[in-house]
């Protein structure tokens, strides 16, 4: 299959959508990124990378990060991490509050907000220093050290993150939070804020496609058990009130970020990912869906 004519044509097809979606602007700095960029890159197990666009300048991969924060967890904790957050898709907006107290502060899953600030917590109980420990990860499943949090996105997104802090302070008070409040709030935002390009976040996510394993570097950094629960969560959560719009249209595990980035795969085969920051109503990037959905209808690849 000729990957990269197929690229080149779904670029000039999403072309007329990149100014119809509005860039993230709750966190300010967000809000200087150009809407037009664009990006898709696919990598595959066989280490072949096709790719179009803005694929080498970094971008804001926000709660794209929650699943490497899922995937360090668990491989320390283990299942007792399910004690504290479910798997459940929760239906509801990033940000949502209303489950939470209805479900005594036990998030729906952990690929939404509440969800992946109870996996902060968890970090910052488990780890000597839950910072270096997490960056080193994601350096190692990119395969190189240039990976680094943007903290003036960080202290933006601070100033403004109320909703965040309602939620912890509502899981706190029903004992699901054990650190103090603000430094869980300042772990997250510092998680969310890494900054990647479309080529780094598709060779760190191609380790999911190959069942936990690097590629390059042969490394196990989650069980066959442990990939088989993340990329189903992945499947079910991974773009809030919009996973199952992702999967009747496109048909792969993957996540989305506000910062318009979205990176997806097919076990055994690859990943991919596309970057367009104009943000569709539900806050996943509008070019980077059709694209995605353009990619697997072209190519006959999705899981289904
Ligand atoms: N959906 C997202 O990417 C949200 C992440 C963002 N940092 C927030 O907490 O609101």
């Amino acid at each position: 299959m000729d990957y990269q004519k197929i690229l080149e044509e779904i670029h000039q097809e999403v072309l007329p959508l990149l100014d119809k979606g509005k860039v993230a602007d709750y966190i300010p700095e967000l809000a200087n990124v150009d809407a037009s960029k664009f990006g898709i890159h696919l990598l595959t197990l066989e280490d072949n990378a096709y790719s179009v666009g803005d694929v080498h300048e970094k971008f804001s991969i926000q709660s794209i990060s929650k699943v490497f924060m899922l995937a360090l967890t668990i491989s320390h904790l283990g299942e007792k991490v399910y004690e504290r957050v479910d798997v459940e898709p929760s239906g509801d907006p990033f940000n949502s509050l209303v489950q939470l107290e209805h479900e005594c502060g036990i998030p729906r899953n952990p690929f939404i907000n509440s969800g992946a600030l109870v996996i902060t917590d968890m970090m910052i109980s488990s780890f000597e220093d839950p910072r270096t420990e997490f960056l080193e990860y994601v350096r190692d499943l990119v395969g190189h050290s240039e990976i680094f949090c943007n903290m003036k996105v960080a202290a933006s997104e601070k100033q403004h993150g109320f909703k965040n802090a309602a939620m912890v302070n509502l899981m706190k008070s029903f004992g699901n939070i054990e650190n103090d409040v603000e430094d869980v709030l300042d772990l997250y935002f510092e998680f969310c804020s890494i900054e990647m390009t479309c080529s780094e976040l598709a060779k760190a996510f191609r380790v999911f496609a190959n069942h936990g394993r690097g590629v390059i570097d042969t490394k196990k950094y989650i069980t066959e058990s442990q990939f088989k629960r993340i990329t189903a969560i992945m499947q079910t959560c991974g773009f809030y009130d919009e996973a199952g719009e992702f999967a009747f249209r496109v048909g792969l595990p993957g996540k989305s970020g506000v910062g318009g980035g979205i990176a997806a795969i097919l076990p055994d085969e690859y990943s991919i990912v596309t970057w367009s920051p104009g943000l569709n109503k539900k806050g996943n990037s509008l070019a980077g869906m059709k694209a995605l959905e353009l990619f697997t209808t072209k190519t006959g690849t999705s899981i289904f």
